[in-house]
C-alpha cells in the first residue's frame, strides 16, 4: 500500500469550507530571490500542494499570480481546487478593502479562500500603507494610538459581507488576550489562528484555547524561519525519528508533527527539488509527539512590534 501524503489531508474550517493541511509558504525577506516564488508554486501545485500562503505585505503575489495564470492556462488545476490564504498588514489596518484589492489584483483572482488579520496591531503610516514597519529614530515601531485592531477585523467582516471576494476569516499572531477580546465583539468567528509553531515552540496553551473554540491552528515557521536559518532542520530529536521512520525525510517528520496533532503547516521552500522531495506524511505516534516537544521551547522569530502584541496572555 502506499503512504499517505501530507496533501491528502483536509479539514473542515468552523464555517463549513474544507482547507489543505499543507501548504506552501511564500515569505522570503531577499526581494531578489522574489522571482523564484513562481517556479516553486508551480512545482508545489504539479506536486498536489493544493494550499498557497501569502500576504500584502510579502511583496510576493505577482510571482505567485504569474504561477497561477501557468498552472490554469495548462489546465492543471482550476481556481475551485486551490485554497488561497492573504493577510491584511498593520499599516493598512485601515484600508482593509484596498489590501485586499491589490492583493486579488496581483494574485489574478476574484475571490482569496482566507483573508486574516496579519497581527492585532495598527501602524501608523502612508496612503498606500508603506512605510509597512514605521519605526522612529529609536527603531520603536510607530503605533497608530487612536486605532483599534478589532476595527481592522469589522472591515474583514463587512468586505465578507458585502462583497464575495473573501470565503473565510481569520487571524494570524492572536495571543489567547487579544482572541478572547476578538472572540466578544465579532459577527464573523474566525475560522483560524496563523502561529509560530514547532516542536520547540509548541504553544500548547495557545494551542488548546484555539481548539476550545473550533478555531484550526496554523503552524508558520515551521523549520524555525528561513532569515533564521531554518534551526529545527538540526533538532536532534527529529533526527532521531528519522532513524524510527527509515523512509521519512527530517522535513517530512517535522511537517507530520503538525498533521497529525490536527494544525495545518505552511513551510516555505524556493527549491523545485526540495518541494518534490517532501511528500510523505509520517505515521507519528502521540509517543513520538510528546517526545518531539520534550526539550526546551524558544521562540525564534522576532520583530520590532512584538513587544506590543502581548504575548504571553
Ligand atoms: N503570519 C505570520 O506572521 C507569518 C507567516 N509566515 C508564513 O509561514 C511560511 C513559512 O515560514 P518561514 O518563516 O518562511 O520559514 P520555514 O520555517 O518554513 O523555513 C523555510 C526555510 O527552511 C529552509 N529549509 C527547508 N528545508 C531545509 C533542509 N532540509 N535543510 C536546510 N534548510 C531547509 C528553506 O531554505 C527555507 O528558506 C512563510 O513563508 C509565510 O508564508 C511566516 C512568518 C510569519
Ligand atoms: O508573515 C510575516 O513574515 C515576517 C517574518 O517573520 C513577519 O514579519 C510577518 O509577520
Amino acid at each position: 500500500m502506499s503512504p499517505k501524503l501530507l496533501t491528502d489531508v483536509y479539514y473542515t474550517l468552523n464555517d463549513g469550507k474544507k482547507v489543505p493541511a499543507f501548504g506552501l509558504g511564500t515569505y522570503n525577506e531577499d526581494e531578489s530571490q522574489h522571482h523564484k516564488i513562481t517556479q516553486a508554486v508551480i512545482t508545489a501545485i504539479e506536486e498536489g500542494v493544493r494550499h498557497i500562503d501569502t500576504a500584502w505585505y510579502y511583496e510576493t503575489e505577482p510571482y505567485i499570480g504569474k504561477a497561477l495564470k501557468d498552472v490554469f492556462d495548462r489546465g492543471i488545476v482550476k481556481r475551485e481546487d486551490l485554497f488561497i490564504t492573504t493577510k491584511v498588514w498593520p499599516s493598512m489596518h485601515d484600508k482593509v478593502e484596498k489590501s485586499l484589492d491589490r492583493s486579488l489584483e496581483q494574485l489574478g483572482v476574484d475571490y482569496v479562500d482566507l483573508f486574516l488579520q496579519h497581527w492585532p496591531l495598527c501602524f501608523e503610516s502612508g496612503p498606500d500603507g508603506y512605510p509597512a514597519t514605521p519605526v522612529d529614530d529609536a527603531g520603536e515601531i510607530i503605533l497608530a494610538e487612536k486605532a483599534d485592531y478589532l476595527d481592522t477585523y469589522r472591515q474583514m467582516e463587512e468586505i465578507y459581507h458585502k462583497t464575495s471576494k473573501i470565503k473565510s476569516l481569520g487571524v494570524a499572531n492572536f495571543p489567547v488576550r487579544k482572541l478572547k477580546q476578538l472572540l466578544k465583539t465579532c459577527k464573523v468567528k474566525p475560522v483560524n489562528n496563523q502561529i509560530e509553531c514547532h516542536p520547540e515552540f509548541p504553544q500548547t496553551e495557545l494551542g488548546d484555547f484555539c481548539a476550545e473554540n473550533d478555531i484550526i491552528v496554523t503552524a508558520y515557521s515551521p523549520l524555525g524561519g528561513g532569515g533564521n536559518g531554518a534551526p529545527l532542520i538540526k533538532n536532534k530529536r527529529a533526527a532521531a525519528l528519522t532513524e524510527k521512520y527509515k523512509d521519512y525525510n527530517i522535513n517530512e517528520i517535522l511537517y507530520s508533527y503538525h498533521i497529525q496533532s490536527g494544525r495545518i503547516v505552511i513551510p516555505k521552500s524556493l527549491n523545485p527539488k526540495r518541494i518534490q522531495s517532501v511528500k510523505k506524511l509520517v505515521p507519528l505516534t502521540k509517543e513520538d509527539i510528546e517526545f518531539l516537544e520534550s526539550g526546551p521551547h524558544k521562540r525564534y522569530t522576532d520583530n520590532p512590534w512584538y513587544g506590543h502584541v502581548g504575548f504571553g496572555y
